[in-house]
This record gives C-alpha cells, sequence and structure tokens, in this order.
C-alpha cells in the first residue's frame, strides 16, 4: 500500500472507527482481499457473495457504505443500490466494475452513487475514497448536530400566539407565500419579524431551496456589496480568492434582507436595478449573472420618514413593499405570554408539568412589564429563569432582578409602615437570600459599594458581620 492510502488509514481509525462497509463481489479473491484489507484502513466489513445476501444484510444490519459489484447472480449492484435506498436512504454507495458502461453509469448517477469504479482497482484507490466517503459522513452528521442546536437555540421557527393580531398575520403568510412577490415585514425589534420570513419561506414553493438571512445593519459598509453580490479575485485590496454572494447561494430560495433601512444609498442604487434586472454582477467582473431569489425585507425603521428624509430611495421602496406584513409588539398581545413564555421555556427545559411551568405570580409580573424588546428579551429573561429554577415551575425570585425589585416596591407599598432603616435591610435580606449569600452580586444588584453593603450588614449583625 502506498503511502497515501497510509495516512488515510490512520484518518479513518480516528475520525470514524465505526464506518460499517458492506462489500458485495462474487470473486472469492476479491472477497478475501477485503475482509483482510478493509479493518487495516479502519473500517468494519461484512462480506456478501451476491446481491440478494447483500439486501438482507442491508435489513438487518446498520450499514454505511455500500462497495459493491456491478454483475453479481441475482441481483445486479445498481439493483441492490435502488433497494438499499428504501431501507437505508443515508447510505453512501460505490459501484465497481470491469464492464463499464453508459447505462449504468447513468443509473448510478442517478441513485446517488457517490463513485463509479473501473476494475482492477488499486486498494490505495479504494482507500482515498472511503476516506472521502468517511468526510462527507462526517460532514452530513455535523450539518445535522449543528441544525439540532440552532433549533435548540431559535426554537422549532413555530410562530406562536392566537392573538387576532398573529392569527391576521398567519392569513397574510398563507396568502403571500406561494406567490413571488417581494414582501416587506415591519414591526419593532425582537418581535417575530425574521420567523416570519421563514415562514414565508417554509410555506413557499421554494421550501426546499435555501433560506439566507442577512443583517444589513451588521455589515461593514464596505463588505456589504462583496456580501451580497460577491467578488472576484483581486476587486479591491484584501480580495485574495474569488467569494460567491448571497444572492447566488440563495439561489431558487428566498434571500432574507434584515434591516434594510441600514443599507447605504449606494447599495440600494444596486439593489434595485438586480431587483428589476435579476440579474447580478460580482465586483470586479464585467459579466452579469442571473439569479432566481425572492426577496423578503424587514425594518424595525420608519422608511416612509426615511424617504421624506432621503435616505432611502423612494423607488427601492416602491419594489420592496409589493406585500407588507406588520407584526405585532408584545404589548399589544398580552394574551399570548403565556404561550409564548411556556414554549420558550420549553427550548430549555424539559421538567415540570406542562400547564405549569410559572406560578401565577411569575406570569403576573410578565405580563406587568411593557416588553420594549419583545419576544426577544422575553426570551432571555425565561432564559436566565430556566438557569435559576432549581425546579419548575418559575417563581418570581427565579426573575431577573428589576422583575423582583418591583415586586418588593408593591409588597411594600401595601405592608404596614416601615422605617427607612428596615425597608433597607429588607431589601438587603431579599437579594442576600436570592443570590446565595454573594456579596459581591449583591451590592450590584442593589447598586451600592462592597463597602456600603458591609456598613450595612455589620449594622444589622455586628457580631455576625465581624465572623464574616
Ligand atoms: N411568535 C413567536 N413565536 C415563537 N417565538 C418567537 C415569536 N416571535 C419571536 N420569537 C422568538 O424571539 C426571538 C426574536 O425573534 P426574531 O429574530 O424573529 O425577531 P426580529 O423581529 O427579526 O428581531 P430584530 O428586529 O432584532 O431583527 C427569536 O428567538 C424567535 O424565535
Amino acid at each position: 500500500m502506498n503511502q497515501r492510502a497510509k495516512s488515510k488509514t490512520t484518518a479513518a481509525k480516528s475520525d470514524e472507527a465505526e464506518m460499517h462497509i458492506l462489500f458485495a463481489d462474487d470473486e472469492k479473491s476479491l472477497q478475501e482481499v477485503m475482509r483482510k484489507e478493509l479493518p487495516k484502513l479502519g473500517y468494519r466489513v461484512t462480506i456478501c457473495p451476491d446481491g440478494l445476501t447483500a439486501l438482507e444484510t442491508l435489513k438487518t444490519e446498520r450499514i454505511d457504505c455500500l462497495l459493491v459489484d456491478l454483475h453479481m447472480p441475482g441481483l445486479t449492484g445498481i439493483e441492490v443500490i435502488e433497494k438499499a435506498r428504501e431501507i437505508r436512504p443515508d447510505v453512501e454507495a460505490i459501484i465497481m466494475t470491469a464492464n463499464p458502461d453508459m447505462e449504468s453509469a447513468i443509473q448510478a448517477i442517478e441513485y446517488g452513487t457517490f463513485m463509479y469504479l473501473t476494475k482492477p482497482t488499486r486498494l490505495s484507490e479504494i482507500a482515498t475514497i472511503l476516506g472521502r466517503v468517511s468526510e462527507r459522513r462526517k460532514g452530513k452528521r455535523m450539518m445535522t448536530a449543528l441544525m439540532h442546536r440552532l433549533q435548540r437555540a431559535e426554537g422549532q421557527g413555530d410562530l406562536i400566539g392566537s392573538h387576532s393580531s398573529m392569527e391576521a398575520v398567519r392569513k397574510l403568510i398563507g396568502r403571500v407565500s406561494p406567490t413571488d412577490s417581494t414582501v416587506l415585514i415591519r414591526g419593532e425589534t425582537g418581535c417575530g419579524k425574521e420567523l416570519v420570513a421563514r415562514a414565508i419561506h417554509e410555506q413557499s414553493l421554494r421550501a426546499e431551496k435555501p433560506f439566507v438571512a442577512v443583517n444589513c445593519g451588521a455589515l461593514p459598509e464596505t463588505l456589504i456589496e462583496s456580501e451580497l453580490f460577491g467578488h472576484v479575485k483581486g476587486a479591491f485590496t484584501g480580495a485574495d480568492t474569488a467569494r460567491v454572494g448571497l444572492f447566488e447561494v440563495a439561489s431558487g430560495g428566498t434571500l432574507f434582507l434584515d434591516e434594510i433601512g441600514e443599507l447605504p444609498l449606494a447599495v440600494q442604487a444596486k439593489l434595485l436595478r438586480v431587483l428589476e434586472t435579476g440579474d447580478i454582477r460580482r465586483l470586479g467582473d464585467n459579466e452579469s449573472i442571473h439569479v432566481d431569489v425572492r426577496i423578503v425585507c424587514a425594518t424595525h425603521r420608519d422608511l416612509d420618514k426615511m424617504v421624506g428624509e432621503q435616505t432611502f430611495r423612494e423607488d427601492l421602496m416602491f419594489r420592496i413593499n409589493t406585500f407588507e406584513l406588520r407584526v405585532p409588539p408584545l404589548r399589544e398581545r398580552l394574551d399570548d405570554l403565556v404561550s409564548l413564555a411556556n414554549h420558550l421555556i420549553r427550548r430549555n427545559r424539559r421538567d415540570g408539568v406542562d400547564d405549569q411551568l410559572f406560578t401565577p405570580e411569575a406570569i403576573a409580573e410578565l405580563k406587568r412589564h411593557q416588553w420594549p424588546g419583545n419576544v426577544r428579551e422575553l426570551a432571555n429573561v425565561i432564559e436566565h429563569a430556566s438557569v435559576l429554577c432549581d425546579a419548575l415551575p418559575v417563581g418570581v425570585e427565579d426573575l431577573p432582578s428589576h422583575f423582583n425589585q418591583r415586586k418588593l416596591r408593591d409588597d411594600l407599598i401595601g405592608s404596614s409602615p416601615m422605617s427607612l432603616r428596615e425597608i433597607e435591610q429588607l431589601a438587603i435580606e431579599r437579594s442576600m437570600k436570592r443570590l446565595d449569600g454573594n456579596k459581591k452580586a449583591v451590592a450590584e444588584e442593589l447598586g451600592v459599594s462592597l463597602k456600603t453593603l458591609y456598613n450595612r450588614l455589620n449594622d444589622a449583625a455586628p457580631a455576625d458581620a465581624e465572623a464574616a
């Protein structure tokens, strides 16, 4: 075996010792070679003398990769792959044949075969190909893991809320999704504009194609153009390699331009041209490329006012607001707060009883808040609570300190008269209890220096404080 094959052997062993290969071939000598050599490459191997045995094995064993001969007794390699797709859709497949022909090669492509090899095949070549299969599987697994993490962080993408204003939003999404119209989503920060954009994409005919979101406000002005349209090598200082822009990445799908109001005027002009012609030009390129992308935009800014102030182009405004959709702020649909809070806590916690995830006091506190940061602010509050709360339901004491302070104020207003000193001691006691006696955190929460806190604790219990 050559050096390259050797290095692949090591990689396979460390990266994916468990890749299970089914080798099917009626040639005895090849069976023996594979039985001996594939384990040396770090793979598990099952040998089958014909296609039917291969199929039976596929039903009972967790096979990751098929390495099959084209012409075998019983079933051909192509037939094995075709049937394998029904049993294990994610199985990778490699065909080997001493008699290659165009028809079987085309069929192999149709069934998503990874490689069509002509015999005799060197072992080093097989080692390299299996290494690539292993890499591909690793990439797929990583992608699945990332998707899970993203879903855990962002939720399943369900649009929660049964308030009439949300029902209206849902209805509009249903109407506009199947069309290719450009949509402008308006709403305050954190109210769910991106979630609405995703819903439009998912209910559209483009659902299987990419949904690409770009925050126009988060990119430096110098980078926006190359980010959106791409650039050729050497287009500007630092452009060492060519880069594909997000318009091309989103090809066939939806491009979500978040915070469109932040786009500089020069880029607004270019965007307008792209929307009118469907053609983009990479920076530094003379050729244009036609792209088929649906545009959905969002903003929390007053674009009409910006048009009046000439910071947003009127013609672009007319182009993007073919269809407008307003997502209501959370304070206008507080009836949805409980279902949202329940949904959000389930991103982090599985324990507790479904309809008792918050105490009535905690819900009352949450409902009293004005939520300037909307659902995103609520999501942050709930995340905070889910970390602090030992066992559900979440109580007022698990909410961030400003909720507690409001509770303290209400308690004090309703209590019998107290001296200022008593009120101060009460506030300290509450914070000490809540923050497990962490004096630094207590001082921070109460907005006093650590020294002042120690003085007050000394005033209350000189002997204890000295001992501490
Ligand atoms: N109706 C909803 N149901 C469930 N989760 C929601 C809802 N609305 C918003 N969220 C959640 O709140 C967070 C903020 O939502 P999103 O990013 O869609 O808001 P946005 O309006 O696009 O924010 P920004 O203005 O900052 O871009 C996300 O975690 C999202 O999953």
